[in-house]
């Protein structure tokens, strides 16, 4: 039995503190401490198409009437309404053709009483006009035929009576000239592409994509190419932290491997310094070369360390250099899961998103997951519509360095805490991984 303070009781101290589970940050308060650290990014002018996805930085006005003019809805013959008051199949009223126009031309006359002008669906309502009959319920067509037109007659036959307005389209009835059509905030999906290019909008002002840079820690880690000598291991980390940073609008720049060594972990970091974010993986825990997070200590600032997360629990945040930086573990697992848990709601928030949290179902459990650690526990599943519900089935190996089951999964169940077991049945919250292909 030692007596002596100093070195070997502060060590005791830390190794105590690791195992209180309880002690330990939720990953709630974990994350509303990284998020606190990053806000949105600034504004940059981008091309349209490269904007998808991205957060409208100022509102949008229309510059013009959406549609430019008023329109014809449908392919048939702009009348005036009036004029076919009381028309019926048996009582029809006959009208002389005065112009035909197809869409992306005008009409040159007015349409005058007991007139009418053949129009294509697009094509601007001639002036007079103020309804637009269909073909089929003109005698111009014939129905039962294929191509059933009689077309370039002068005089055409109205079976039914036009309303004011009917089949016609209103100048700006879509989006009027000075209108804000996308505020401030907006996530550009492709519909409001389209929206910004019907005004004409080729460039948009948007929060610019953080720049992530990632970098991989271990002795035994080395990246793609070289054959593995004994005892190493491919950087997987770097690959799927790339992807996964891409997939939620960020842009990865890889930093490659380090040795587990300070030095060279310390100017890795600080090739590094004009980035928004950095990801490392590895060396967080405590082993005699998990030397990330003392680096961090040193050059920088640790502003949280090992959370209550399975897989990840060893995980930091802080800054370095001026740059927040995720220290997210060196199992390939507890790095994905970690990155989508608090990497992911910091790149979102940065790029100007207000709603960060994954999108998410409830499901039924169709097989037991354990949950020993007081951790919330991050399960991969298979998740699948049965009936009206949802049921996620848990996809093989749950182990932290089994990157292939995560690769099958589509969901990551989430066991809460509290929990000792989460039972066949059991409904619980399941994080979609590819929010876009729900089954
Ligand atoms: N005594 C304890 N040891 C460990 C604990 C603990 O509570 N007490 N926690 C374990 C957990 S949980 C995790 S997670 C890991 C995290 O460890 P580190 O962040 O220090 O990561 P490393 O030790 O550097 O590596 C862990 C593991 O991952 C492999 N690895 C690392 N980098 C990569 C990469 N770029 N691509 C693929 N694989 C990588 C590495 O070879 C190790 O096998 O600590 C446990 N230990
Ligand atoms: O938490 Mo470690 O995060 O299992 O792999
Ligand atoms: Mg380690």
């Amino acid at each position: 039995m030692t007596t002596s303070r100093g070195p070997s009781s502060a060590r005791v101290r830390t190794d105590r503190l690791w195992e209180d589970v309880e002690s330990l940050l939720s990953v709630d308060e974990a994350r509303e401490r990284v998020l606190a650290a990053v806000g949105p990014l600034p504004a940059v002018r981008v091309p349209l198409l490269d904007a998808l996805g991205l957060v409208l930085a100022q509102p949008v006005v229309a510059g013009h009437d959406v549609p430019p003019f008023t329109n014809s809805a449908m392919d048939g013959y702009a009348v005036r309404a009036s004029d076919t008051a009381g028309a019926s199949y048996d009582h029809p009223v006959a009208l002389t053709v005065v112009c035909e126009v197809p869409a992306g031309s005008r009409c040159a006359v007015s349409i005058g009483p007991r007139q009418a002008a053949r129009i294509m669906t697009g094509a601007v309502l001639p002036e007079g006009a103020d309804a637009v009959v269909r073909f089929e319920e003109t005698d111009e067509w014939e129905p039962g035929t294929v191509s059933g037109h009689r077309r370039g007659r002068a005089e055409i036959r109205v079976f039914r009576p036009a309303k004011p307005g009917e089949n016609v389209r209103l100048a700006g009835e879509d989006v009027a000239a000075g209108q804000e059509v996308l505020p401030a905030g907006t996530v550009l999906r492709p519909a409001c592409i389209g929206v910004l290019a019907s005004l004409n909008q080729r460039w948009v002002t948007v929060h610019r994509r953080p720049r992530v840079a990632i970098l991989a820690t271990g002795n035994e880690v080395i990246d793609l190419g070289p054959e593995l000598l004994p005892g190493q291991i491919r950087n997987s980390n770097n690959y799927t932290l790339a992807a996964l940073v891409k997939q939620c609008g960020g842009e990865p720049i890889l930093l490659g491997v380090v040795r587990d060594d300070p030095d060279e972990i310390r100017s890795r970091l600080r090739s590094a310094r004009g980035a928004d974010l950095i990801l490392t993986s590895g060396g967080v825990s405590i082993g005699d070369y998990d030397l990330v997070k003392h680096v961090l200590q040193a050059e920088g600032r640790v502003e949280l360390w090992q959370v209550r997360i399975k897989p990840g629990k060893p995980m930091a945040f802080g800054w370095i250099g001026g740059v927040p930086m995720l220290g997210l573990p060196g199992n390939p697992v507890a790095a994905y899961v970690a990155f989508l848990q608090f990497g992911r709601p910091a790149i979102l928030k940065m790029l100007g998103y207000e709603d960060w949290a994954l999108p998410t179902v409830r499901a039924r459990l169709l097989a037991p997951c354990e949950n020993r650690g007081q951790r919330r526990h991050f399960v991969r599943v298979r998740l699948e519509r049965q009936g009206d519900e949802y049921v996620a089935r848990p996809v093989g190996e749950q182990g932290s360095g089994i990157l292939s089951s995560v690769a099958q999964a589509n969901g990551l169940a989430v066991i809460p805490e509290q929990w000792n077991e989460a039972p066949a049945g059991a409904i619980v919250d399941v994080q979609l991984l590819d929010p876009w292909c729900v089954p």
